[in-house]
């Protein structure tokens, strides 16, 4: 018998983000070949006219997984019964400016939103925030929605550890496929770290096959917490199927679990784990199982990496005091 279809709610679809990322979860890429999905799309007022064209190409795709859209501007609505949300619709920062400029812009999208789910998701709701400043975005949804278990809450660094390998398979000359366990740490920003002393390359570690520690802390590091930057710059718009195809990463991965692949980025509520402070929504290497995540434990950190780990951290700490002045959380 065919599984029931799940019901998945994207916000912002009209979007840059939504353009690519509705198509590949339709075509099954989200939940895999065998599960239908409804697709529940949430879009502001003035932009249900363009979601409408975007609607009508879902339906020339004649996607055999499809088994249903529904348009919405109201979020009570496209989050009834909803099993997984993609929180992507908020305004992309244009040249210049930094993610922070966006908190009290984007901000109060994500108290309401987090209300709507809360009152109105199904009861294993699992959200995936993609637009910026997606980690604290997260935060503020969290502390919306009180019916929801906290731990349901991420946020997208899975862009970020894509283009670290990426990095790194293009440095040494090998398959992205060779280069595992690759975690970014903190916030999806300028103060992000990708961390490389934990990673391997065709299961050595990274840093021996590297060999140039100059690369890394000179190139390798600003290259990948600049590269939204430098893609808006080159672009004259933010990533958008690159975000699209990580947040699928995400969110499969969350779902089906990690396997035997190796660690994932996920941003997840810290649990205090390697000096994070409790409560931030911070990205830690985690695996999945179960459609739950876990932490992974027991890593070392040396000063180098803790210098950075620590200051990505107290750059979310301020992110949570600046919405909590804004009253956006409690
Ligand atoms: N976390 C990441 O790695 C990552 C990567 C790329 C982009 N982003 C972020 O994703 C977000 C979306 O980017 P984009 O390029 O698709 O932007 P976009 O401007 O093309 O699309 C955003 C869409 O959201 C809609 N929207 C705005 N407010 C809304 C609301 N309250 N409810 C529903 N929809 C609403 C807009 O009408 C628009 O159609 C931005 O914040 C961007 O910075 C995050
Ligand atoms: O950097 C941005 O503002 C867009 C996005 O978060 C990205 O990393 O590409």
């Amino acid at each position: 018998m065919p599984a029931s279809p799940v019901r998945v709610a994207v916000t912002g679809a009209a979007g840059q983000i939504g353009y690519s990322l509705l198509f590949r979860i339709a075509s099954g890429q989200l939940l895999g070949p065998d599960q239908p999905v409804i697709l529940q799309l949430l879009e502001v007022t003035p932009a249900l006219g363009a979601l409408r064209g975007v609607v009508m190409e879902l339906e020339d795709c004649a996607f055999p997984l499809l088994a249903g859209v529904t348009t919405s501007d109201d979020a009570n609505v496209a989050f009834g019964d909803a099993e997984i949300a993609l929180l992507v619709g908020a305004r992309p920062r244009s040249k210049g400016m930094e993610r922070k400029d966006l908190l009290e812009a984007n901000g109060a999208i994500f108290t309401v939103q987090g209300k709507a789910l809360s009152d109105n998701a199904a009861a294993g709701i699992r959200v995936l925030v993609v637009g910026n400043p997606a980690n604290t975005n997260a935060l503020i949804a969290q502390q919306s929605a009180p019916n929801i278990p906290a731990e349901r809450f991420t946020a997208m660094t899975r862009l970020d550890q894509n283009r670290a390998k990426a990095q790194v398979a293009g440095k040494v000359g090998v398959p992205v496929t060779e280069v595992r366990d690759l975690a970014i740490w903190g916030n999806h920003s300028a103060t992000q770290y990708p961390d490389l002393f934990h990673a391997t390359v065709g299961g050595r570690p990274a840093m021996d096959v590297i060999g140039d520690r100059t690369w890394m802390e000179k190139e390798f590091i600003p290259t990948v917490q600049q590269r939204g930057a430098a893609i808006i710059e080159a672009r004259g718009a933010s990533s958008a199927a690159s975000a699209a195809s990580a947040a699928i990463d995400h969110v499969h991965d969350w779902v089906l679990g990690t396997g035997d692949g190796g660690w994932v980025s996920m941003a997840v509520p810290s649990d205090g784990s390697y000096g994070v402070p409790e409560g931030l929504i911070s990205s830690f290497p985690v695996t999945c199982a179960g459609g739950q995540w876990s932490i992974v434990q027991g890593l070392e950190i040396d000063e180098f990496s803790r210098g950075r780990i620590d200051a990505s951290a107290a750059e979310l700490g301020e992110e949570r005091a600046a919405v909590r002045e804004l009253g956006l959380i409690g």
